[in-house]
């Protein structure tokens, strides 16, 4: 968020990903494009659209639709998968559970982990140690679900081996020890619609969720068609819309990328309002790094932004459990 940017770009990445494997990737004219778009994307707004996904469109739909017949079931039946500490934070939380910088949020949610197994990291990974709840109504949602990250997963890899070629790196900076074995987080949320007085919405009551960033390398936000509710900050403090654009994903970047980059890239403060009289639903999957990764500047980056390294070291599980921690009172 390095600018007053107005309005967030949209990149085609359909030639990166064609390339992604390409050992000459970096030469390919095609590709540098991209990689242009993504550096200046990535240093003016921290946020951009993706456009070109492969991802076929049927089943990005389908997420969302089925993650509405799900906040619709009454209240018990959610219930049954309620998310506990002792689930390692898995599962569905109702609205007003969820909190940022001290308030309630007006969402409903059901959070998803990439599963640990037991003691695989110690002391590190035991707070989010636990199976992953999924309801058994509607049917075939877990089945959804999985292929849907499996499809994230790989498609977030090969963004990110483009924003590394923009970091001026080598492709595969996000992988082996840093993110060969990438944690993720899926959040199903669900927004109520506004309340209405005398028949009208009343404007900016109830906030969806307050400003955050997103804790590690990159976000995709696939967000309810119609509904305009997610706002970016500008470096002046004003809220830019991210209205959704069909066929494409929201793209941001987390606090692990404004590490590595060593603050050439932001993790820009985003928050949610639905101001409409619909409920809306958004499936964000966040693409992180190994979970047991220690972060710091790259050395490219550190020589490009100064020489003067700007953040120490941190652990990404570290910082995933101490925002959990701090989400929720349970
Ligand atoms: N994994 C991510 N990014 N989850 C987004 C939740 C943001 C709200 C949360 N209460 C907070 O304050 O971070
Ligand atoms: O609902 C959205 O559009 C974004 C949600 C979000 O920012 C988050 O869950 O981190
Ligand atoms: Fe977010």
């Amino acid at each position: 968020m390095a600018t007053d940017f107005k309005s967030i770009p949209i990149i085609d990445i359909a030639p990166l990903l064609a390339k992604w494997d390409d050992p000459k990737m970096a030469q390919d004219p095609c590709v540098s494009e991209i990689v242009k778009q993504l550096d200046q994307a990535c240093r003016e707004a921290g946020f951009f659209y993706v456009k070109g996904h492969g991802i076929p469109e049927t089943l990005v739909k389908e997420v969302r639709n089925i993650t509405h017949k799900f906040f619709d079931l009454p209240y018990e039946e959610k219930l049954k998968i309620k998310m506990t500490a002792a689930a390692g934070y898995r599962g569905y939380q109702r609205i007003g559970e969820n909190i940022t910088k001290g308030v309630p949020d007006m969402h409903e949610a059901i959070d998803c982990y990439k599963e640990l197994k037991q003691g695989m990291y110690g002391a590190l990974g035991k707070p989010m140690e636990g199976c992953n709840q999924w309801p058994d109504s509607p049917q075939n949602f877990k089945e959804l679900m999985e292929e849907y990250i499996s499809l994230c997963t790989e498609l977030s890899r090969k963004i990110m081996r483009g924003i590394a070629l923009a970091l001026g790196g080598l492709p595969g900076e996000f992988e082996g020890e840093r993110g060969g074995d990438a944690f993720w987080v899926l959040r199903l949320i669900g927004y109520p619609e506004a309340s209405t007085a005398n028949g009208k919405c009343t404007p900016e009551n109830d906030i969806g969720c307050g400003a955050h960033t997103d804790y590690g390398l990159l976000t995709l936000v696939n967000q309810d068609e119609d509904i305009i509710a997610l706002q970016v900050r500008n470096q002046s403090g004003e809220w830019i819309s991210a209205p959704p654009i069909p066929g494409t994903f929201v793209c941001n970047i987390g606090d692990m990328l404004k590490i590595l980059s060593n603050g050439l890239y932001e993790s820009t403060l985003h928050r949610v309002i639905n101001n409409s009289p619909t409920y809306r639903v958004c499936v964000a999957f966040f693409y992180e790094p190994n979970y047991d990764a220690a972060m710091e500047p790259l050395e490219v980056c550190v020589r490009r932004s100064g020489g003067t390294r700007k953040f120490e070291k941190a652990v990404y599980g570290e910082h995933l459990v101490s925002k959990v921690q701090t989400n929720f009172v349970v």
